[in-house]
Order: C-alpha cells, then sequence, then structure tokens
C-alpha cells in the first residue's frame, strides 16, 4: 500500500508519541503525553502512514534562537524525528524532511531550522551542518581557582524548586538575547525541561536549585560511597549567570559541596571554568555535537545575524535538496549588517549548503570547514576575510536537548 504523509490533528498526539517511543526503543510513556502536549504544535507535525498506522514523521517547534549580534530569531526546532522499525530505509524520513523544509520555504516561514542528532550520520544528506558543540565537563571536588579569582561575598543559597522557578526564568530572559544558542523557552518549554519526575532522573537524585543574585545553577546527585568514603558525583543541569562573579561563585559553590567525588556538566564548548581554575588541567573536558543548522532560505536567513567585518563576496552555493538555494549570490556585509541577492559574477568561495549552516551560529569556521572539504576559495584570498566575517565573539551553546 502507498505511504501517505499529513499533518496531525489535535487528538492524535497519542498515536505519535507511541510511534516516537517505539522508534526510540522506549516503553510507550502514556503519563509523559500531558508534558508533550503543551509542546504539541499538530500543524507543524508531518506524519506518514502505512494504511491507517502511523509509522513515521517529525515534528517542529516554534521557537527564537539567539542569533549572533541580533539576538532572537524565529527558527524551527525540528524535534521527535523517528521512523518504526519494519519501515526504515523505505524513505520515510526523506519525505518528512521534504515536508518540513519545502514547506518553510513554500509558506514563508522560518528561514533556518536547527535540531540535535540522535546519529550524528543522519542530517547532513538534508543539508543541516554542524553548527555548536558542547563539552562533557568532568573536574574533581574542591579544586581551586587561581589565587585573585573574585567570588564576591554574597551568599549563594540553596531553595526549593517553587521558589527558584520564577527568578530563573527572569534571570535567562534577561541574558538569553546575548547568548548565541539559547531557545526561548514557554511555561511549557520550562516544565518540560525542569519536570523532575522520578522517571526522569536515571537513578539520581531529585533537581537541586542553587540561587546567587545574579545567576542560577540547578544540579542532581548520583550516589556513589564505596570503602573508602563518599565519591558521588554532582551532575551540573544548567548553570546561568549574568556576571562573571556570579558564575564564579556559582562554581565555587559547587565545587565545594561535601561527599561529591566529581563535577560532571555538559557545558559550552568555551566554559571558561578552565581558566578560573589553578590547575586547568583538572578540568577534563570531551567535545561533541550539538546543535546542527539547516539554511533553508539563503537570502532570507543570511541577513538576519550580524557580522564581525564587512565583506563582499560571491558564493557558489550547491544545495540539492532545496534547489532554490543553489547557484550564486553576493553576500554584500556593511557595518555588520548583510545583504543577500543573486548574481551572475563570478564566484569566489563555492560553499556547501551544509557549511552555510554549520558556520551560521559563528562557531565553525568557513576556513575550517574548507580543509574538511565543504568549501572551496576559487578566488585567492577570499576565504579567510568571509570566514573572519561569520565568526561570533563566543561560542554558540545550545543549554538543553528539545
Ligand atoms: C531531531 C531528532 O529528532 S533526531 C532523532 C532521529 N530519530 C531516531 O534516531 C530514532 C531511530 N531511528 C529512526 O527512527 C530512523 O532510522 C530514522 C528516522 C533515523 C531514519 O528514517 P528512514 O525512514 O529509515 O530514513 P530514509 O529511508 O529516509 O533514509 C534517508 C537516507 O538516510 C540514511 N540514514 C537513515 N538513517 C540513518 C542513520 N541512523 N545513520 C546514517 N544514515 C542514515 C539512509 O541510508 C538513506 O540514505 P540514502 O539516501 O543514501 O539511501
Amino acid at each position: 500500500m502507498a505511504l501517505t504523509l499529513r499533518t496531525l490533528d489535535h487528538d492524535e498526539l497519542g498515536p505519535f508519541q507511541r510511534m516516537v517511543d517505539n522508534a526510540f526503543l522506549s516503553d510507550a510513556r502514556e503519563e509523559f503525553l500531558e508534558r508533550w502536549r503543551g509542546l504539541f504544535e499538530p500543524e507543524r507535525h508531518h506524519a506518514v502512514f502505512d494504511g491507517d498506522e502511523l509509522i513515521g514523521g517529525g515534528g517542529i517547534q516554534t521557537r527564537d534562537l539567539t542569533l549572533p549580534g541580533s539576538g532572537p530569531q524565529p527558527v524551527a526546532a525540528v524535534t521527535s524525528v523517528a521512523v518504526k522499525p519494519g519501515h526504515r530505509r523505505r524513505g520515510v524520513l526523506t519525505r518528512v524532511m521534504t515536508a518540513q523544509l519545502h514547506g518553510m520555504h513554500e509558506g514563508p516561514q522560518e528561514a533556518f531550522a536547527a535540531l540535535w542528532a540522535s546519529e550524528a550520520g543522519i542530517y547532513g544528506r538534508f543539508g543541516y551542518g554542524m553548527a555548536s558543540e558542547f563539552t562533557r565537563l568532568s573536574v574533581p571536588r574542591g579544586a581551586a581557582f587561581r589565587p585573585g579569582v573574585s567570588t564576591g561575598d554574597v551568599r549563594v543559597r540553596e531553595v526549593l524548586a517553587d521558589e527558584a522557578m520564577l527568578f530563573m526564568k527572569e534571570v535567562y530572559d534577561r541574558i538569553r538575547p546575548g547568548r548565541t544558542g539559547w531557545l526561548s523557552r514557554s511555561d511549557a518549554n520550562w516544565l518540560h525541561q525542569f519536570a523532575d519526575e522520578e522517571r526522569d532522573r536515571d537513578g539520581l537524585t531529585a533537581y537541586r536549585y542553587v540561587l546567587h543574585p545574579q545567576g542560577y545553577a540547578v544540579y542532581r546527585v548520583k550516589h556513589d560511597w564505596p570503602e573508602r568514603g563518599p565519591r558521588n558525583e554532582l551532575h551540573v543541569r544548567e548553570l546561568v549567570a549574568e556576571t562573571d562573579e556570579a558564575f564564579a561563585a556559582l562554581y565555587r559553590y559547587l565545587l565545594d559541596v561535601d561527599q561529591v567525588g566529581e563535577l560532571k556538566f555538559f557545558t559550552a564548548s568555551d566554559d571558561p571554568l578552565v581558566h578560573l581554575l589553578a590547575d586547568p588541567r583538572l578540568a577534563l573536558r570531551m567535545r561533541s555535537d550539538s546543535l546542527w543548522v539547516r539554511i533553508v532560505d539563503v537570502d532570507r536567513a543570511l541577513p538576519l545575524r550580524r557580522y564581525l567585518s564587512d565583506v563582499d563576496t560571491v558564493l557558489d552555493v550547491d544545495d540539492s535538496f532545496c534547489p532554490w538555494n543553489g547557484g550564486r549570490w553576493r553576500l554584500t556585509v556593511k557595518g555588520g549588517e548583510a545583504s543577500v541577492r543573486r548574481s551572475d559574477e563570478a564566484p569566489d568561495v563555492a560553499v556547501d549548503i551544509q557549511a552555510l549552516g554549520a558556520a551560521f551560529l559563528g562557531g565553525t569556521r568557513l576556513s575550517t570547514l574548507a580543509r574538511g572539504q565543504l568549501v572551496r576559495e576559487l578566488t585567492p584570498g577570499a576565504l579567510n576575510p568571509l570566514s573572519h566575517a561569520f565568526s561570533g565573539d563566543r561560542e554558540p551553546h545550545c543549554p538543553e536537548v528539545f
């Protein structure tokens, strides 16, 4: 029987979520449905049916993502992409990706999309580029700061979730416009991220909330108490600070919690903790991909962010999955602001659309992507100024998996 694709109705969250759980090899979690309901935009969820059976699909959350220099901009936050085992490698995902990306172009809706990939080999073929990374950080308890590091003299204190949540939302929203890669969070997003039900905890404790007048931290503990004494792991979920002093104070607090062996944190790849430490090598760091970005429309997306320096370059874009992007575009940046228009002049730099997505948040250099054979300099000397213009002043970081 031919497969069909359509968007969902309000009452179809249950079957969709059961399909996602099934594809992720999880038991069906009916009790999570209420939480998902707040995030569910049925008209932005595509589902593929084999007869009456929902066998695959993918969703979009309508959110803002902070871009370099220009603050929050509309992004299609792609989520819950799944195909049931038994229906794979027959092009179902390809149909969903086509519906999402072509739909956004035709709408027109958001000019770019972002996602976390369950497996990093999946999304490059659809034009997504690896735009940011996170660092898996591990530091022993008590690791000392350099002499002269200021943590201020305000008291950092632990409170219950109800007291923390309102303050956390305010601090997060104040800082978000300046933090590339951070997403807008509705109340439903906050609930989803910090619901903290026992089944979310994977054997760890409930969240503990730490407040500073200019920031907060949230952590859990994984118990480990061998013969030589406690070696518990302190897992930081989120650390947000408006000032460098608050940042240092919150880290100091977390590093000094008794009965802990190690602090662990999936943090920004440019987390400055390592520079606060007297012995930087105590901070073990392992990097991995976080946000993947897809430019839906070159001419609508590139002007959404600001650039570090001025350039005037003709790009030759290769994009087989969204062919309207293919061909030559003149990118002109003046005073940090970009304009993009069609061009028939000789191209200076050839880019795969993946490379533009990877460079879009300012964290992956076009010059590095050239060494990775996703970018080619055609006019000698054209690549480095372009690469510099795309750079950001800090590494992009997405503090939540959505
Ligand atoms: C944003 C998110 O939600 S990330 C979550 C993604 N989902 C999951 O990981 C859940 C488990 N996996 C699945 O449900 C499915 O295997 C999916 C969604 C990854 C792929 O669905 P399928 O319908 O099998 O993909 P489809 O048949 O369209 O494949 C398209 C291409 O991608 C390739 N591909 C598919 N899955 C993978 C993979 N896991 N790794 C590498 N390549 C892959 C296929 O080989 C095919 O390549 P080709 O065009 O060269 O032939």
